[in-house]
């Protein structure tokens, strides 16, 4: 299977390119009822890097994750996504065959209902297929720096509202998280878990494999192929036959992460991986990391593990009662007297 990191360009000294955006978020005010969750929350996370959000127990933090994938809808805020597509060399991308050009809709935009698809096909119809590299090409929004040449990250110029849109869409686009509370397919194998999330992509869907048509073969291998990948790359290669809910706990963290990274994100949410987890799979977990950023992709991780979160994160933005407290460096945060209070209750 041919991929190749998303590798950034070496700058030359004196000419660093400044940070670009892969997510910018607005205004994200959420209410239940009458508690406020999320209170004009507004963070900015920059393409490649980690950025951790913390905060207190009911801070907000995973409301903010429910708003960006589209499983709540904030009342008010914007969330402005730059999707990112290396053309050909994606990680994990499995080797389908060239995509149709996509259809805009009446405003030269996709439709959630044509991003849909893809949960379509997850459910065992046909996919459409044609929602392939999803609003990347566009009305021809690619950059310049990737259009054509066939190599480097093709980043969309205009970013991409999430809010408003399903889940299956906001996948599409080339978000992923993981849950807090793991949901795996517990009887599924852990092979068959990660193939799951390479078919969100990918245009072959479980009732399409069943087709004996010698594309559909080679796409449905390739998907199999894709995720032995990235079993591999989570260190669960040798545990592909057992179902997911025999794993132990730390190795099922790992599996959900390793089917977000099927999806072929290009910004992947991690909520709480190192809950309960062992010191060892800590230090694991730090290393995963790592290589995820260094395959291009942007992390944004919730955690309340500060050793951890001082080891990968570029940036944290701390939440407390539903709004943003302090924004900065693991170190610049763990010495804000604010943070400081709002995790002692004096805040
Ligand atoms: N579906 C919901 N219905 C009602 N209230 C909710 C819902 N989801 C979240 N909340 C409330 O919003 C607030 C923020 O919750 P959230 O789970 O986002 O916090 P958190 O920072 O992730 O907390 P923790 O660290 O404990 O996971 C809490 O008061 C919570 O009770």
């Amino acid at each position: 299977m041919g991929w190749a990191p998303d590798a950034p360009t070496v700058p030359s000294p004196g000419s660093v390119p400044p940070p670009r955006p892969i997510l910018d978020v607005a205004g994200l005010t959420l209410r239940f009822g009458g508690l406020t969750s999320l209170d004009d929350v507004s963070l900015r996370h920059h393409r490649g890097s980690v950025l951790a959000v913390i905060g207190p127990n009911g801070a907000g933090k995973t409301s903010l994750f429910n708003c960006l994938t589209g499983a709540y809808r904030p009342r008010r805020g914007s969330a402005h996504f730059w999707p990112t597509h290396v053309r050909g060399v994606t990680p994990w991308a499995p080797a389908a065959a060239p995509a149709r050009r996509p259809r805009a809709g009446p405003a030269g935009r996709r439709t959630d209902a044509a991003t849909d698809a893809a949960g379509e096909a997850m459910d065992g119809q046909a996919a459409r297929g044609e929602a392939e590299d999803g609003e990347i090409e566009d009305g021809g929004i690619v950059e310049d720096e990737a259009a054509g040449r066939g190599a480097g990250p093709a980043v969309a110029r205009r970013p991409v509202e999430l809010f408003g849109r399903s889940p299956h869409a906001v996948a599409r686009l080339g978000v992923a998280r993981t849950f807090q509370n793991i949901r795996l397919f517990g009887d599924l194998t852990a092979l068959d878990n990660v193939r799951v999330g390479v078919e969100v992509r990918a245009r072959v869907g479980a009732g399409r494999a069943l087709l004996p048509l010698p594309r559909v073969r080679r796409e449905a291998a390739a998907v199999t192929s894709t995720a032995w990948e990235l079993l591999d790359f989570v260190g669960l290669a040798d545990r592909a036959g057992q179902p997911a809910a025999g794993l132990p706990y730390g190795a099922q963290r790992r599996l959900e992460i390793a089917r977000a990274l099927g999806t072929r994100p290009s910004l992947l949410l991690l909520d709480e991986p190192a809950a309960g987890a062992t010191a060892a799979e800590r230090r694991d977990l730090v290393d995963l990391i790592g290589q995820i950023r260094a395959r291009g992709i942007s992390v944004l991780l919730i955690e309340h593990d500060m050793r951890l979160v001082s080891a990968v994160a570029d940036t944290v933005v701390v939440l407390a009662f539903g709004k943003v407290i302090a924004t900065g460096t693991p170190a610049e945060v763990r010495a804000d007297p604010a943070v400081i209070g709002a995790y002692l209750g004096t805040g």
